[in-house]
């Protein structure tokens, strides 16, 4: 296992927890920074939610403890067990759990801290539920009441957030709305979130740290732009959809060709199908390993749009294919890795330390503000 240095120090929740629920036993350190946006990823029955649940205090470990900051919020030996409803946490589930017989509104400021007042009208419209406020629960789609579950755990001003898959049994439109809202909510609030989900183009638009849980023990943890560069990690993040992420600057907007023109932060230039953020925002750039290739000088008359010059770090066997190699390249320092076939890497007789132009086919955008 792997973690960074820096994750530790910083670290805002930290949790040592042991747990024997039947025939599962689960095991797991966890130290989680105190901001951004640390996703729990695993397969279904790996154990996520039954540690997000140790976590908020819905039920007791065997052993460990679980603390926030300088509070204790779990210690088994000490027998101390803070209740849910006075750890400071926001928790929001699959199903959104709002009262039914209260609207929207009701439901929103039940709970709301009263430093939480000042804030309401933003969270409000940043969670695009201004024109609901006066509905009741079950007049609400999925996806709008769980932007309400959403806004009344924010509400009441909480010290971490836990988020139990929220966007899960939404379908394709209204989840990509949701979760671009949670994109843009996570990097406007200061506090840790746990985010569980086992969804690797959710996680990958959400993320900045990762915690990889496997049959109830963390097998990796870390930056997540980190983990998706391990090859041995390639299987359970994503598999033949692999990719890595470039985080850039919008720089422009190309009304004519609907493109939008962002810089890296090495200078190099992207056109991009247009993203709809304000100049200077920042976006992921999300790019699958298979949608890169690579040429040792810039080519000409090719409908490639972008190609970034790129020096290779590695060049490794693919674990999924043997008729294939990652390449890992660096621009600066960001990280980017292709999937060539062999064939292709000796004809062109690829090596490491080497310059080449990294060509890139399609990207998806996570926009985000910070
Ligand atoms: N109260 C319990 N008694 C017995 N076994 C349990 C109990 N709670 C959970 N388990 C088992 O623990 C394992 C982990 O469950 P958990 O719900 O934490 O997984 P998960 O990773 O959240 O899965 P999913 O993605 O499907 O929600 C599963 O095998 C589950 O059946």
């Amino acid at each position: 296992m792997r973690e960074s240095a820096e994750s530790i120090a910083s670290a805002a929740l930290d949790c040592r927890l042991r747990k024997q629920l039947g025939d599962f036993s689960l095991d797991i350190s966890l130290s989680v920074p105190s901001s951004g946006v640390t996703a729990l990823f695993g397969q279904s029955g790996s154990g996520k939610t039954s540690l997000l649940r140790l976590i908020a205090g819905l039920d007791r470990p065997d052993e460990g403890h679980v603390r926030l900051g300088s509070r204790t919020l779990t210690d088994r030996a000490k027998r101390l067990h803070v209740p849910i409803h006075r750890r400071r946490l926001g928790v929001v589930f699959q199903e959104a759990r709002l009262f039914p017989h209260y609207r929207v509104r009701g439901n929103l400021t039940y709970g709301m801290a009263p430093s939480a007042r000042r804030r309401f009208d933003d969270l409000v419209s940043l969670l695009g539920i201004e024109s609901l406020l006066d509905r009741l629960p079950g007049t609400l789609s999925g996806g709008e009441a769980r932007r309400v579950a959403i806004g009344r755990a924010l509400l009441t001003e909480p010290e971490l957030l836990l988020m139990d898959e929220p966007l899960t049994g939404l379908d394709g439109d209204r989840k990509q709305e949701l979760l671009n809202y949670l994109v843009r909510m996570t990097r406007d609030i200061d506090i840790p979130i746990v985010y569980v989900s086992h969804d690797t183009a959710e996680i990958a638009a959400i993320a900045d740290h990762l915690a990889l849980v496997e049959k109830g023990r963390l097998i990796a943890h870390g930056p997540l732009d980190d983990l998706m560069m391990r090859l041995d990690l390639t299987d359970r993040l994503g598999g033949f959809d692999a990719a890595t992420r470039l985080l850039a600057r919008l720089d422009k907007h190309d009304d004519h060709y609907a493109l939008s023109h962002v810089v890296l932060n090495d200078g190099q230039r992207l056109k991009v199908p247009r993203i709809d953020r304000p100049l200077g925002a920042q976006v992921r750039l999300r790019i699958g390993v298979r949608d890169v290739a690579l040429a040792r000088e810039m080519p000409s008359g090719t409908s490639y749009r972008n190609g970034l010059r790129a020096s290779i770090d590695a060049i490794e066997p693919s674990p999924q294919s043997p008729s294939t190699v990652e390449v890992l390249l660096r621009l600066g320092d960001q990280r980017l890795r292709a999937r060539l076939t062999r064939e292709a890497c000796d004809e062109m007789q690829l090596r490491e330390g080497q310059s080449v132009i990294a060509l890139i086919r399609s990207v998806a955008f996570d926009a985000q503000s910070r």
